[in-house]
C-alpha cells in the first residue's frame, strides 16, 4: 500500500514525505510535555486518500467541499478502515488564506461544520502533521481522533496575531485537550509550538516509512469505541480556583494588548468553553470571530503580515532589486564601538553564531565593552537553555575583543558604531577601506548621517552601506538598511540576508538626513515639546499617545534613550552650544520655530533616567519609574512666562493629531523622494523600530483608514495657527492624493509621476 497526495490544506501543503524519524504523539501529550506514547502494534488499516493535487488555484468553498465529500464517501465505503488528513510539500497547513480574508466574499464560509464532520466520522480519522499545522489547520487536527506529529512539526493558533481568534471551534476544542492554561497562552499569544529537540519520553519511530507506521501502529483498534476520542464531547478539565484563575489571566492579557482587541476576545471565547456546553460555547466563538473579523483592527494586522513581507522584494530606484542580487556570505564580522549600540550589535551577531571581532578605541573602553558584551550575553544564554541552544562566547574563534585594527585583516563585514560625529566616522572608515579585504562590506549604523559622505573616505564606495539598528540592537527586531549613491546591488542583498540571519526585519530605504524612520521622529518630537510650551504636561502627552496604543510617549523614550543623545546631535548641528550665533533668538532657527527646552534641561543636568531626572523625575539616577515632576511643571511655568507664551487647555485630539499627523506628513514627503519605496515600508519600520501598534498598521496604512482629506485639513488647521513650523505644512504628495480622490493605499505610488531619488 501506498500513500499518494492527500488532502491539500491551503496551498503550503503537498505529499506528506516518506521518511524515518516519526514520532506517534498524541498532540494533547506534546503539548504538557509529559508521556508521549508510541504506538507499535500490528493491525493493518486501508486508508482513504482524500486527493486534491492542486489545491494552490484551488477556491476554499471547492476544498472545504471537497474535505466533505472526501469524508462522506469514506464513511459509506466498507473497504475504508481509516482516514488519514496530511499536507503536501511537507506542510501540513498554515491555516486559511489570509488574502482578502476580511471581504465580505469570504464572510459567512465556515470551517467549523466541516471540523465537527470529521470529528462526527464513524471511521477514525488521523491528522498526520509535518512542517507547520497552524489556525485552521490545527484546527482540522483538533477535530480529528488521533494526531501524529513529526518531530520537527510546529504548531500553534496564530490568528490573534492577525486580529482574528481561532474562528473554526479551536477555542473549544483545544482547552479540552490540553487544559485551560495551556490553551489560554497559545490562544491569545498565538505562539507556536516548536519541538526541535524531542520532549522526554518521546519516542521516535524508526520505522521505514509512513506507511508501515500506520500499517503497524495501534492508533485504531478494531471495535475501539471513537466517542472518547471526540474532544466535543470530552469536559473541560477543571481547575480547583478556575474563577481565580481567569481573572488573573485577563488582567495579563489585557495588560499585554496595549489596546488590541483580539487578546481579549480570545479570552472571551476559551472563558466560554469553561462556561458552556459545546455547542454553545461554539456559538459564542462565531459571535466573537465576526467582531473581530469587522474590527477594522484584523485589517490592519494582515496588512502589517503582509507588509512585512513585501519589503522582503526590496527594490531601488536605480532598478535593483531582490530578484538580480545575491547576497555574499559573512563567515567573520567586526563592530567597532562597544558604547549602547555597539554591544547589542555584538551579541545579536553571536546569537546568530557569527564570530566576531570587537573593537573599542583603548583599553579601558574595551574593557567596560567587554564587561557589557559578557553581560548581556550570559543573560541570553539563561534565556536561550530551555531550547538547550549554547552561545560558545567565550571562545575568541567566536568572539575576540580587541584595540588593534589589523585584526579585522579578514572579516567579511564591519559594523561600525562610534561616536555619531562625521569627522571620527570618517576617520575610521578610511582606515578600514586600507586594512579590511577588498571584498569587505563596511557598514555604519550612524543614526542621521550622510552614507555617501561616510563612502566617500573609503576607496569602495560600492561597499558602504547603513545598517541602522534600534536600541537595544540585541532586541529590536528593526535593521534600517541605507543604501548610498554607489552602494551596489550586491551590497544591499548582503546587507539584508544579514538582517535575515539576526532575525530581524530589513527594510531598505534611501539616503537622507535621519532615513526614514528617524526623519519621521524628528516633527514628531518637535510637536510634542511645542505642546509643552503651549501648556500641556509631558505626563499629558504621553498618555494620548500610550492610549493610542505605543508602548511608550514621547517623553518616556526621551528619558528612556538620554536626553544629552539630541542635545550633542543638535550642538553638532549648530542649533545650540557654543557655535550658536550670537544674537538668535531664543525660540527660533532658520526662521522657523524651536524650541530649547530639551537643552535647557540638558543645561541642568537632566538627561533622563541616567541621571534619575528628565522629564520626570525617577527614584534614583538609573531608576526606571516616572514620575511626574513638580519641578518640571514650574520650571514650565516660568519658561512660559519668560517667553511671554499665553497657556492654554489643550485637549487630547489636538495633541493626539499634531504629534501623529506630522509624522504622516512627513512620511508623504519621503514617498514622494523615493527615500522608501512604498508606504508599506514606512508602516513596517515604525511597527518595529518605533513601538507603534501594530493593531493600527503602521502610520501610513492609519492615515488611510482616518482618510487623507481629514488628514489634510487637519494639518492645514494646525499650519496656519503654527506658520513657522514646516512639519505642519501639508506634503504636496498628501495634497495630491486627496485632490486625486483618495487612493487607496496600494495605489499610491502610482500617482507619483517617476520615482525621484535624491541620491
Ligand atoms: C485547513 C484550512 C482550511 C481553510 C479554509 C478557510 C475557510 C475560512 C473559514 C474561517 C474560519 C477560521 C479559520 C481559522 O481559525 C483562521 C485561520 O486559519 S487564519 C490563518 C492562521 N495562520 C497564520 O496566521 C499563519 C501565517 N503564516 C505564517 O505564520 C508563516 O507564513 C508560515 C506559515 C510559518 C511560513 O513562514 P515562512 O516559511 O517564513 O514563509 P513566509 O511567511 O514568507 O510565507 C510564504 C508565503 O506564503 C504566504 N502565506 C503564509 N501564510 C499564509 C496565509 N495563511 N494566508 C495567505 N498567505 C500566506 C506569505 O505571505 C508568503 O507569500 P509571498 O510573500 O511569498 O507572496
Ligand atoms: N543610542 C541609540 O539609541 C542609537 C540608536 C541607533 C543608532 N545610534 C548610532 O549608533 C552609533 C553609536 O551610538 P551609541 O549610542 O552606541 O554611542 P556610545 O557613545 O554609547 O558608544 C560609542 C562607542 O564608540 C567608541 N569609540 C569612539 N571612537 C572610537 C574609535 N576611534 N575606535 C573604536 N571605538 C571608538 C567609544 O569608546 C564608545 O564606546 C552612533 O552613530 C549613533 O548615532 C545610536
Amino acid at each position: 500500500m501506498s500513500i499518494h497526495t492527500h488532502t491539500h490544506i491551503y496551498k503550503l501543503a503537498s505529499k506528506l514525505h516518506v521518511q524515518s524519524g516519526y514520532t506517534v504523539i498524541f498532540f494533547k501529550y506534546l503539548i504538557c510535555k509529559n508521556t508521549i506514547y508510541t504506538f507499535i502494534v500490528p493491525f493493518l488499516i486501508s486508508m482513504l486518500i482524500l486527493c486534491q493535487p492542486h489545491l494552490l488555484l484551488v477556491s476554499v468553498e471547492i476544498f472545504l467541499q471537497a474535505l466533505e465529500d472526501g469524508l462522506k464517501r469514506a464513511d459509506a465505503d466498507p473497504s475504508v478502515k481509516a482516514v488519514m488528513i496530511c499536507g503536501e510539500n511537507g506542510k501540513f497547513s498554515a491555516g486559511a488564506d489570509i488574502k482578502g480574508f476580511s471581504s465580505p466574499k469570504r464572510r459567512g464560509i465556515a470551517l467549523g461544520p466541516i471540523v465537527s464532520l470529521i470529528e462526527r466520522s464513524e471511521k477514525p480519522v488521523v491528522a498526520a502533521i509535518e512542517g507547520v499545522a497552524l489556525g485552521g489547520g490545527l484546527e482540522v487536527a483538533l477535530g480529528c481522533h488521533y494526531r501524529i506529529a513529526h518531530v520537527k512539526a510546529r504548531m500553534g493558533l496564530p490568528e490573534v496575531t492577525i486580529g482574528l481568534l481561532p474562528g473554526a471551534e479551536g477555542t473549544q476544542r483545544l482547552p479540552r485537550l490540553v487544559g485551560v492554561p495551556a490553551a489560554l497562552d497559545m490562544i491569545t499569544t498565538g505562539k507556536v509550538l516548536c519541538l526541535v529537540i524531542p520532549p522526554k519520553g518521546v519516542k521516535i519511530c524508526s520505522l521505514p516509512d509512513v506507511d508501515a507506521l500506520f500499517c503497524n501502529s495501534i492508533f485504531l483498534p478494531p471495535g475501539q469505541p471513537l466517542g472518547p476520542r471526540r474532544l466535543s464531547l470530552k469536559p473541560v478539565p477543571k481547575l480547583p480556583n478556575m474563577e481565580a484563575f481567569l481573572s488573573e489571566a485577563l488582567v495579563k492579557v489585557k495588560k499585554q494588548a496595549h489596546g488590541c482587541l483580539a487578546p481579549e476576545l480570545c479570552f472571551q471565547a476559551v472563558k466560554a468553553a469553561t462556561e458552556q456546553p459545546f455547542a454553545d460555547g461554539v456559538r459564542r466563538e462565531q459571535e466573537l470571530f465576526n467582531v473581530l473579523l469587522t474590527s477594522g483592527q484584523a485589517q490592519a494586522l494582515q496588512y502589517a503580515f503582509f507588509a512585512e513581507r513585501a519589503v522582503q522584494k526590496w527594490t531601488t530606484p536605480s532598478g535593483a532589486s531582490w530578484k538580480s542580487a545575491s547576497p555574499q556570505p559573512i563567515h567573520k564580522a567586526a563592530v567597532i564601538g562597544l558604547g549602547t549600540m555597539g554591544r547589542g550589535i555584538v551579541t545579536s551577531l553571536v546569537k546568530a553564531k557569527i564570530p566576531v571581532v570587537a573593537l573599542e578605541q583603548d583599553l579601558e573602553y574595551l574593557n567596560m565593552g567587554r564587561k557589557a558584551v559578557m553581560f548581556l550575553l550570559e543573560r541570553e544564554a539563561m534565556k536561550m537553555e530551555q531550547g538547550a541552544q549554547t552561545l560558545d562566547f567565550h571562545n575568541p574563534a567566536r568572539l575576540q575583543f580587541t584595540v588593534d585594527f589589523d585584526v579585522l585583516r579578514d572579516v567579511d563585514l564591519v559594523i561600525e558604531a562610534v561616536f555619531e560625529n562625521m569627522a571620527l566616522k570618517k576617520e575610521i572608515f578610511h582606515k578600514l577601506s586600507r586594512i579590511c579585504k577588498p571584498g569587505a562590506f563596511l557598514c555604519t549604523n550612524t543614526s542621521a548621517l550622510n552614507i555617501n559622505e561616510i563612502a566617500s573616505a573609503t576607496s569602495r564606495p560600492q561597499q558602504v552601506i547603513g545598517t541602522h539598528f534600534f536600541s537595544p540592537a540585541h532586541v529590536m527586531k528593526l535593521l534600517e538598511i541605507i543604501y548610498g549613491h554607489h552602494t551596489s546591488p550586491t551590497t544591499i542583498a548582503t546587507a539584508m540576508q544579514l538582517a535575515k540571519v539576526l532575525k530581524k526585519v530589513g527594510v531598505v530605504v534611501g539616503n537622507c538626513f535621519g532615513f526614514a524612520g528617524n526623519r519621521m521622529m524628528f516633527p514628531y518630537a518637535q510637536q510634542a515639546v511645542f505642546l509643552l510650551e503651549e501648556g500641556s504636561r509631558p505626563e499629558a502627552v504621553d498618555q494620548v499617545i500610550e492610549d493610542f496604543g505605543f508602548r511608550i510617549g514621547p517623553f518616556r523614550m526621551s528619558d528612556l534613550a538620554g536626553l544629552d543623545v539630541g542635545w550633542r546631535s543638535r550642538k553638532g548641528q549648530g542649533l545650540t552650544g557654543p557655535s550658536l550665533p550670537p544674537g538668535t533668538p531664543a525660540r527660533q532657527r532658520h526662521g522657523h520655530r524651536y524650541s530649547p527646552l530639551p537643552d535647557l534641561l540638558c543645561e541642568n543636568g537632566r538627561f533622563g533616567q541616567k541621571t534619575g531626572k528628565g522629564w520626570y523625575q525617577y527614584e534614583k539616577a538609573g531608576g526606571r519609574t516616572a514620575k511626574p515632576d513638580p519641578w518640571l511643571h514650574s520650571f514650565l511655568s516660568q519658561y512660559r512666562d519668560t517667553h511671554r507664551i499665553k497657556t492654554r487647555f489643550i485637549d487630547q485630539e489636538e495633541i493626539l493629531e499634531r504629534c501623529l499627523f506630522s509624522l504622516i506628513n512627513e512620511g508623504f514627503d519621503i514617498l514622494a523622494e523615493g527615500i522608501a519605496s512604498g508606504p508599506e515600508h514606512l508602516d513596517v519600520i515604525y511597527i518595529n523600530g518605533y513601538g507603534w501598534p501594530k493593531h493600527r498598521g503602521g502610520p501610513m496604512f492609519y492615515a488611510s483608514t482616518v482618510g487623507l482629506s481629514r488628514i489634510l485639513a487637519k494639518l492645514q488647521k494646525y499650519s496656519e495657527a503654527h506658520p513657522d513650523v514646516p512639519g505642519l505644512q501639508p506634503s504636496a504628495f498628501l495634497k495630491k492624493l486627496v485632490a486625486m480622490g483618495n487612493p487607496p493605499l496600494k495605489e499610491w505610488m502610482s500617482y507619483l509621476s517617476r520615482p525621484n531619488n535624491k541620491l
